[in-house]
């Protein structure tokens, strides 16, 4: 490490503090030195309640594994007492409602799709925060969502009868969010605007109007031939562009280019599951581009068909309204940041010489640059109301949440800012949070801006929670099996008992199959139709397309109805899923497993590993591409782990597949030239080790996190590559 900045007791990367000093400091009124000195107090006041917490954890943990030794067979009753008298299981508090106050519309009253972004990844954060608005024909010409019969191939030109299926779909969707008062959208012929009301005039030589004049809402261009017209339906903007010279709108008969739809309403950048940052360099990184998307100011240049393009934030938009008054709405998604759990520690900055615990140097840092935003240092605004957005994960019951929130008031009084400034988005991802849900949002009542379920992360902890209990299904099978509805279930309950309709995000998880969209329209209408107002998506067009879902659905009449559900589930999700006693799979089936868990954590790891990639496309054994990143590689080589445990597989076997599916994952990364390969030297590769320690050792890591070997081998890579 290069020769630390020395400040009292912290012993800081100097590329990190020189970005703070000369970057993240000046402007946010925070005096250099009372930061310094404020960070030091609260880390010494702190860095031992985390610890103690991470002790916790590992007390419970060997409580619950000497159970299972205890009693191989589940009594749930027996089991449940067990849970309440260790304390994992916690009393539900009696009506504690949430009072977060300052809240943006477009987490606490809008229903929308939340993207979530490698925050390193500057010309991909910069495209995650303009995907406020997306184009809808690009996002169904290329996608599956158009499927590819009767000469609708995508090919590579542009292809007419493609374009023209999207055209009638997309007319079809606007019949059913703005229908007219006679006949359809796809009769449609001219736009236009006469005295504040939308006209529209029909093929059969008629005029009509919308059925509900409110959902004309302003235009761009002249009342006579607009160049656009914007419509609003359950509160999500569309905006029909015009364009009669345009390739696409000279051979719609009304002149439609394309309809740009309201998006990504929020977007967490994300400092965890999708990022590989493990010391002050990489962190710096992390830092800055967070700052640059406080201050408006972040760009990345990126190739386009041979020309170089210079990406940055999109402008608002700019509208007249019927009366033809000026507005402008967001062009931009508003932006929350995901800082780390409490688990890992990190290099960038020593306390007393030990590495400090990375959550609180994410909450200090990332508030601080925050504090650009509400001062209006930046180019825009992201709060309109004064928060910062903090989505904190991997948290364990509430008293963690209540450290968190400790902390956050900490930061607060570091940073000169307003009590509850700071907002809280829990993950429900580990199953101590699931099951004591009410009493963690309990324990920040006026931070909390959302709950949401995730099947990944949550699904790991299952598995390592449970280790010693026996052999868990097949992994395909764990989101089949009763835990996890109602695990999904019971957490839109213990949102809406507690008051988050209205005031904060009750969200479910991440589509992880980027390509398949068509699968994604089909499975992610769930998530609204079970009372979600929002859901995790892996892109720019996955948030496009699922925009629709929530045209299709009034989550907030839902979450209505839904309000006055009693329900707990706990029962349900404390049913661990495991393999069916009488089940036995066959020697191949094991195999397939075993080589496509094996796939999936080589084609991650090695990227993470070699070349500092926290989030991939990998292809699984069916040649399907999968989104990987740590929570996956937490499910694969904690299942790998299990199945050794409880003897359905063997060491030797493992590292066979090992051996196969490195040359494998070798040979799919054939085209990337910055790539470093695992064979033939399988052993001496780093992410052939890490690959190996995780499933081996994967009993044993904290929680069944990845984090721990993750770090520790990209750093020896770092190292390696250093000296060349
Ligand atoms: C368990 C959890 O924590 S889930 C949350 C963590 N996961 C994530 O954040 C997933 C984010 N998604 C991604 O990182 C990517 O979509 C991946 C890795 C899954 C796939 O990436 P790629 O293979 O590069 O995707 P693909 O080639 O299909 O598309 C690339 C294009 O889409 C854009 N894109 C893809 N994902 C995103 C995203 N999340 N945000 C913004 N833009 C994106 C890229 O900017 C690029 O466009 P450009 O060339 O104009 O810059
Ligand atoms: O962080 C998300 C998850 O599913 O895990
Ligand atoms: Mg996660």
């Amino acid at each position: 490490m290069a020769e630390t900045i020395n400040k009292g007791r912290l012993a800081i990367y100097p590329g990190l503090y020189e970005f703070i000093q000369q970057q993240a400091l000046p402007g946010s009124q925070v005096d250099a030195d009372a930061f310094w000195s404020g960070f030091e107090t609260l880390l010494a006041d702190l860095i031992p309640v985390n610890q103690s917490l991470l002790a916790k954890r590992e007390t419970l943990q060997a409580q619950i594994d000497e159970y299972h030794r205890q009693h191989p067979q589940l009594d749930p009753a027996h089991y449940k007492a067990f849970l309440q008298d260790i304390g994992y299981l916690q009393p539900v508090p009696q009506t504690s409602l949430i009072s977060t106050t300052k809240v943006d519309a477009e987490i606490a009253t809008m229903a929308g799709p939340q993207l979530v972004v490698p925050i390193n990844n500057a010309r991909y954060a910069l495209n995650a925060a303009n995907a406020r608005w997306g184009s809808l024909y690009d996002a169904a010409y290329g996608t599956d969502v158009i499927d590819e019969t009767d000469g609708a191939e995508k090919g590579k030109g542009y292809n007419p009868v493609r374009g023209q299926k999207v055209v009638a779909w997309a007319r079809t969707w606007l019949d059913s969010i703005a229908p007219l008062a006679k006949s359809s959208h796809q009769q449609a012929v001219s736009y236009r605007l006469d005295n504040g009301s939308l006209l529209i005039d029909l093929k059969d030589g008629s005029t009509t109007t919308l059925q509900d004049p409110a959902g004309y809402v302003g235009y761009q261009g002249s009342t006579e031939q607009p160049d656009a017209i914007l419509l609003k339906h359950h509160a999500l903007h569309a905006e029909l562009q015009f364009d009669r010279n345009h390739p696409v709108g000279k051979t719609d008969p009304a002149g439609i280019k394309d309809i740009l739809l309201e998006s990504a309403l929020t977007t967490i950048m994300d400092c965890e599951d999708s990022v590989a940052a493990v010391d002050g360099e990489d962190k710096t990184l992390v830092y800055q581009n967070w700052l640059g998307l406080m201050q408006g100011s972040l760009s990345a240049d990126l190739e386009k068909g041979g020309k170089i393009q210079r990406r940055t934030m999109h402008e608002n938009r700019r509208y007249l309204s019927p009366e033809g008054q000026p507005f402008s709405l967001k062009g931009r998604s508003l932006m929350l940041v995901r800082n780390v759990g409490h688990l890992m520690t990190n290099p960038a900055i020593l306390f007393d010489g030990e590495e400090i615990p990375e959550g609180i140097m994410d909450a200090v840092i990332t508030s601080l640059i925050a504090k650009h935003d509400l001062l209006g240092l930046g180019k825009f605004k992201n709060s309109q109301s004064g928060s910062v957005y903090i989505v904190k994960p991997k948290m364990h019951g509430p008293e963690e949440v209540a450290f968190t929130n400790q902390l956050f008031g900490r930061v607060e009084a570091l940073l000169g800012l307003a009590a509850n400034t700071l907002k809280m988005g829990i993950m429900d991802e580990e199953r101590r949070t699931s099951v004591n849900l009410r009493a963690c949002i309990a324990a920040a009542p006026e931070r909390v801006i959302f709950i949401n379920t995730g099947f990944l992360d949550r699904t790991g902890d299952e598995i390592h929670t449970s280790m010693l209990a026996g052999a868990f299904a097949p992994k395909g099978e764990l989101k089949t099996l009763p835990w996890i509805h109602a695990y999904e279930r019971a957490n839109v309950a213990a949102g809406l008992v507690s008051g988050l309709s209205r005031k904060a995000q009750i969200g479910k998880g991440m589509w992880p199959i980027p390509d398949q969209m068509a699968n994604m329209m089909q499975a992610k209408l769930g998530h609204p139709q079970a009372g979600a107002n929002t859901a995790w998506v892996p892109s720019p067009t996955a948030a496009t397309l699922h925009a629709l879902h929530y045209h299709q659905v009034d989550v907030f009449a839902i979450q209505q109805q839904l309000a006055n559900e009693d329900f707990d589930g706990l029962d349900t999700i404390l049913q661990v899923p495991l393999m069916a006693k009488d089940r036995q799979l066959s020697a191949d089936e094991l195999q397939r497993e075993l080589d496509n868990n094996v796939q999936g954590i080589l084609g991650y790891v090695v990227r993470w590993v070699h070349q500092g990639v926290g989030c991939s496309k990998v292809p699984d054994i069916n040649n399907v591409g999968l989104m990987e990143d740590r929570a996956t590689l937490r499910i694969s080589s904690q299942h790998i782990a299990n199945w050794l445990k409880h003897g359905l597989l063997d060491a030797q076997q493992a590292q066979a597949s090992l051996a196969k599916m490195a040359v494998l994952v070798d040979e799919q990364n054939a085209g990337d030239p910055e790539y470093i390969p695992m064979a033939p030297d399988l052993d001496n590769a780093i992410a052939f080790q890490a690959a190996s320690e995780l499933i081996f050792a994967g009993a044993e890591q904290p929680s069944g996190y990845t984090e721990p070997v993750l770090h520790k081998k990209r750093r020896e890579m770092k190292a390696r590559l250093q000296q060349g």
